[in-house]
């Protein structure tokens, strides 16, 4: 069949298509890199004419216009599932609010729970059978799309082709409107470049991947880091099944050391649900039968998860307490990014056999106006800090001053465990919380 008649009925200006959007509707934009940009331009400029839109983005990487047209919010409220820095920014001027989520369950929100009036991603170009991939974005693309009333495409050759899996692509039967913006590049992140502090951490999680476990790697420099470092060691046959398709991935590969050979499923496939890196790692992913892209729900799900053996997951977080609870998305009431898919890759990890997963983070963080040093492992989270693993699910905690393993730790040997990794400046302070908070036997070592 040939759709071309069809593609050039529903092709518009950005400012027709965006005429659908009604005053009180939600709008939604997707996921990361595929948020438009030629839609979002023209829908900024309806503010006059507009009232009560409510937007829904995740992991924004460039500016939104609906915002920095309307700095007072009268008309937009936009909304983001996980904060990407720019949405941090935006969320302490009170531009942006928060949604809370476990990524896995994203689908579901959708599906079962949410309005979507309208509908618009960008997405790679129609191919011969009449089909939009979602490119770098599968996430839970299909269940916003298929909930939405009105679907609008922005159409973007730079966008590699993801093969998949399922869920990857919309059927121009399926789309509303079309709306090309073929010239404007793709968000880029650039390469972490590992400090010291990495490397140690690296090097303390390299020496628990054996050959053929498979690994996810999780947002953020630390997880990064350890992957490149994995790169250069001498394990063999690694396997990817990850939610976030990072660069170290392609290193990995480059040095012959991801195959995928011995996966007990998706023999042969890196599995992956969306990405965000360099234009060479999204030329790799362009059309390449290696890379098998899933949506959320099969990524993250802990039942598919604990059937991969030695599944390694490395994910990063910003404070610890003795009690074990890790805050991975907040410093007290700043929201810093999100749960993700944290908690779905700590909770399959564990359960996969010889499985391990580990929340690496460093032992201080320095405020950058201040020049203030504080520690990340802390007595209790601070009031409205939020924790994105509990403690029942902690596995390994590692820092520059080590590793330790939680599960089925007492409360004692807990805080004992999470005091020896903690920065030798506050570990005296962080034993007499402990004794306070009667979690500090006499023979405790200190
Ligand atoms: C994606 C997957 O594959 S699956 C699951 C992975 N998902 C998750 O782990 C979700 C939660 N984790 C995360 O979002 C990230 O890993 C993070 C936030 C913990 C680390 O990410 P990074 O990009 O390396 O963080 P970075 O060091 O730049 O810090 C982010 C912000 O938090 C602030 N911050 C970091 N640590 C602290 C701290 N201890 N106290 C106060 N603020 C802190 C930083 O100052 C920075 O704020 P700024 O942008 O205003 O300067
Ligand atoms: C929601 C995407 C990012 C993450 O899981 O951290």
């Amino acid at each position: 069949m040939n759709y071309i008649h069809e593609y050039q009925e529903k092709l518009r200006t950005p400012e027709a298509a965006v005429k659908v959007v009604q005053s009180g509707d939600w709008v939604d934009y997707g996921f990361g890199t595929n948020q438009p940009i030629l839609l979002d331009e023209a829908l900024a400029k309806r503010k006059p004419e507009l009232q009560d839109i409510k937007i829904r983005g995740a992991l924004t990487l460039k500016p939104r216009q609906i915002v920095s047209a309307d700095l007072k919010r009268e008309c937009f409220t936009y909304c983001s599932w996980h904060f990407s820095g720019y949405d941090r920014q935006l969320h302490d001027r009170n531009l942006c609010s928060f949604i809370p989520m476990i990524y896995r369950n994203m689908p579901r929100y959708y599906r079962n729970e949410l309005v979507v009036d309208v509908a618009m991603i960008c997405v790679a170009p129609m191919d011969k059978h009449g089909y939009f991939n979602f490119s770098l974005s599968t996430s839970a693309t299909q269940a916003a799309l298929e909930t939405a009333k009105i679907v609008i495409v922005e159409v973007n050759e730079q966008f590699p082709r993801a093969l998949g899996g399922r869920e990857e692509c919309i059927h121009i039967s399926e789309v509303d409107y079309i709306v090309e913006s073929n010239q404007i590049g793709i968000p880029e992140l650039p390469v972490a470049v590992p400090d010291e502090i990495d490397e140690k951490v690296a090097r303390l999680i390299v020496e628990e991947v054996v050959d053929r476990s498979i690994l996810q790697l999780g947002i953020g420099g630390m997880p990064n880091a350890v992957g490149n470092l994995i790169a250069e060691s001498d394990v063999k046959d690694l396997g990817m099944h990850t939610e976030m398709l990072v660069d170290a991935y392609l290193a990995m590969y480059k040095k012959g050391k991801l195959t995928n050979k011995y996966k007990q499923i998706d023999k042969g496939k890196s599995v992956w649900n969306f990405s965000a890196g360099s234009r060479e790692l999204y030329d790799w992913i362009d059309q390449n039968p290696f890379l098998a892209v899933y949506p959320v729900e099969y990524t993250n799900d802990p039942a598919v998860i604990r059937q991969l053996d030695h599944f390694i997951s490395v994910n990063n977080c910003v404070e610890v307490d003795l009690y074990g609870q890790i805050s991975s998305e907040s410093s007290g009431i700043r929201q810093i990014s999100g749960t993700g898919g944290q908690l779905d890759f700590v909770t399959g990890a564990y359960l996969s056999r010889g499985g391990k997963s580990f929340i690496c983070f460093r032992s201080s963080y320095t405020n950058k106006k201040t020049g203030v040093m504080s520690s990340c492992v802390v007595p209790t989270l601070p009031a409205g800090g939020i924790v994105t693993a509990p403690r029942t699910q902690a596995h390994y905690l590692v820092n520059e001053w080590g590793k330790v393993n939680l599960a089925g730790c007492s409360t004692w040997e807990r805080a004992e465990k999470i005091i020896s990794i903690a920065h030798p400046n506050f570990q005296n302070e962080l034993i007499q919380h402990a004794e306070q908070m009667k979690i500090w036997r006499r023979s405790n070592k200190r």
